[in-house]
């Protein structure tokens, strides 16, 4: 079927998009939508790897229909058994009963607790190669990117990797399936957002299956979401790389609660301080307007965070509190620390904040904090420009 698109001379992509749910997981936005990617390579016998979300099932199967018409369907690899990748299997099942679910031990256990599916099941290891005409394919265990019955598909014959959620990213395909048809840099942006909400906690996991991956050729990525990733295949890998080996770019985060402005004045001296003095990345974070998932997105990003909050009740902000809990659920490495924060009568907020260097194990500067008592005085703004110069002088350095 000519308007399906075809990633090799064997291989379709046979995904959907998602432009109506408002929220991933129901905990993170989607601005720019979601896709749900699958694949069907045809040769003597008929494989899909990976379905998609129950609510485009319909649309999926219409579309895998259109390519095999009466031919079976002989496989299904399941590399990930996550809802939005395993949902439509039931469905599969009923138009396909003869299919035969290609599983390791762990998916082999959702694919019976999720569906009760135990017949025509197929247990792979990371020794089996499964012949399927032409080729044979392979799998490589990749446990905890990001559920730990985690695989990929790897075919030697088109050096085509089926990564799951590796390598993926938020965001539709709108007519561009490959990444050299789409726009990498709206990509990427949701790519730190993907990686640092979603895979992000398991990052020494990332580096095992990169690892794992080293000796394939690999010419094309084709991820669960996100494009299609061919030319710019080693960009996406080297990006995955960077962000699960705690590399981090230039940059500071200014995490910061404030009901009426007293504590956002202090951020913006220290963002201009830290401009002032070279650093090119400075975000400042309202926690209260922005989504915990884009404060996160920086996070991962930039070397330095620095958490600015008022004293509230004698303690922190509440939604500064939500995001160093975010913050520490994450496990977060490596990180250069700074803090800030304001009170009226009894300051709490510093005294506070200052521990979560220790608690996050990150590095610090000897002076990391500034407290402001009610409106900021000339010795607080000298103090705030003070420390981002310090923070920028101690960024540069590295
Ligand atoms: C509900 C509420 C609770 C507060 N609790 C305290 C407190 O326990 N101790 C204190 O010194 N100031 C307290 N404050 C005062 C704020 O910490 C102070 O005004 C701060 O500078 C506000 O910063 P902002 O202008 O950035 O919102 C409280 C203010 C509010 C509105």
């Amino acid at each position: 079927m000519y308007y399906i698109p075809k990633v090799n001379d064997s291989t379709y992509y046979l995904g959907v998009n998602d432009r109506t749910k408002h929220l991933f997981e129901n905990l993170w936005p989607l601005p720019a939508g979601v896709a749900y990617n699958s694949y069907l390579i045809k040769d003597e016998k008929n494989v899909l790897i990976d379905t998609v979300d129950i609510c485009y099932a319909d649309r999926f199967l219409n579309n895998l229909e259109r390519i095999l018409g009466d031919e079976p369907l002989h496989y299904l690899i399941v590399d990930h058994m996550e809802p939005d990748h395993s949902g439509s299997i039931r469905v599969l099942k009923h138009k396909y009963p003869d299919i035969q679910f290609v599983v390791n031990k762990k998916s082999a256990d959702m694919l019976k607790g999720y569906f009760d599916i135990t017949d025509n099941v197929v247990i792979v290891d990371e020794s089996t190669k499964l012949n399927i005409g032409s080729r044979e394919l392979q799998f490589i265990f990749a446990p905890m990117v990001h559920w730990p019955e985690v695989m990929f598909t790897y075919d030697a014959k088109e050096k085509v990797l089926f990564s799951a959620d590796a390598f993926g990213s938020f965001g539709t395909l709108d007519g561009g399936i490959f990444d050299e048809e789409v726009d990498r840099t709206a990509f990427y942006n949701e790519v730190y957002r993907y990686y640092s909400n979603i895979v992000g906690k398991y990052g020494s996991f990332t580096q095992k299956a990169i690892a794992k991956c080293a000796g394939l050729e690999i010419g094309t990525i084709c991820a669960t979401h996100g494009p299609v990733w061919r030319k710019y295949a080693g960009e996406i890998i080297a990006l995955y790389d960077k962000l699960s080996k705690d590399e981090w770019e230039v940059g500071a985060t200014i995490i910061y609660g404030s009901m009426y402005g007293h504590t956002e004045e202090v951020a913006e001296v220290i963002g201009r301080s830290l401009a002032h003095h070279g650093v090119k990345n400075v975000v400042l974070c309202n926690a209260s307007t922005m989504h915990p998932s884009y404060v996160l997105s920086n996070v991962f990003r930039y070397k330095a965070v620095v958490l600015g909050c008022p004293t509230y009740n004698n303690g922190l902000y509440p939604v500064v509190e939500t995001a160093m809990n975010m913050i520490e659920s994450r496990g977060v490495k490596g990180k250069l620390f700074a803090c800030f924060g304001s009170y009226t009568w009894n300051g709490a907020a510093v005294k506070n904040l200052k521990p979560f260097a220790e608690t996050m194990k990150w590095e610090t500067l000897e002076e990391n904090s500034v407290e402001i008592q009610m409106e900021m005085k000339d010795a607080d703004i000298a103090a705030a420009w003070d420390l981002g110069k310090r923070l920028a002088e101690q960024l540069l350095k590295d």
